[in-house]
């Protein structure tokens, strides 16, 4: 926990403004899950922004348009997935090519409760891949890798916490875990939701109308 974190770049997966959020389509309409998708996205973008160790962040999405309506003025890069590269796996394999050799924070756009110091407590650790698990301890919310983890592969999906330990174990790469509250809520549903701290909800609750 001792080195500096110094010149990451920070790569946010981002979706179109339609479908994603489908685990909360029975209790907001798509109006809303729209307008949540951008203010959880600002929220991660302004975030990782105010971050030491932080150079660039880069949000790689299918739907650039919507990427920069939503995230305009907040200093970030939009980088488009290309087709032959789809899903989650795909945009992030693609960003951290774009993005070169160096140090690499992945973090998800859908965590509202993501502070700066949390950021920093992952790049804090010295192991060569730092996960920050969601609260089932299953998922991985935020991913750091540092040069000499180039080996490794993103394993996102159901079960990521595990799959990406066996992928650091299977190219000989310590890992690091780091519980916080700050990176354990990802909001995918009402559960979610009610799991977030009252300042937070009543953050974003403002900003979206409608919102439970
Ligand atoms: N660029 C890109 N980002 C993705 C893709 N799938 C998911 N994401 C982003 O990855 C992060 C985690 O997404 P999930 O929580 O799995 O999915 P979600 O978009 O919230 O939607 P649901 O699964 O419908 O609840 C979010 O920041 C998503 O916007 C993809 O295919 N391409
Ligand atoms: C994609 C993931 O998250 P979610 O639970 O938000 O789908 C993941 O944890 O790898």
């Amino acid at each position: 926990m001792t080195r500096p974190p110094g010149g990451t770049t920070a790569v946010v997966p981002l979706r179109d403004g339609v479908s994603g959020k489908s685990r909360l389509a029975a209790v907001l309409d798509a109006a809303a899950r729209r307008r949540l998708v951008q203010v959880l996205a600002r929220h991660v973008a302004t975030t990782l922004r105010a971050s030491a160790g932080v150079e660039r962040v880069v949000v790689v999405t299918a739907d650039p348009a919507f990427a920069r309506a939503t995230l305009d003025g907040l200093g970030v890069e939009v980088l488009e997935q290309p087709t032959d590269r789809p899903g989650l796996n795909g945009a992030l394999e693609h960003a951290r090519e774009v993005a070169g050799p160096g140090r690499l924070l992945v973090a998800h756009a859908d965590l509202p409760a993501l502070a700066p110091a949390d950021v920093a407590a992952v790049l804090a650790q010295d192991a060569p891949v730092t996960i920050a698990a969601d609260r089932y301890r299953s998922g991985t919310n935020l991913l750091a890798l540092r040069p000499s983890a180039r080996a490794f592969r993103f394993r996102f999906g159901a079960g990521s916490l595990a799959a990406h330990l066996v992928e650091a174990a299977a190219h000989g790469l310590e890992a690091a875990v780091v519980h916080r509250p700050g990176t354990a809520v990802d909001l995918d549903t009402a559960d979610d939701w009610a799991q977030l701290p009252g300042a937070v909800r009543a953050a974003v609750s403002r900003d979206v109308p409608g919102l439970m």
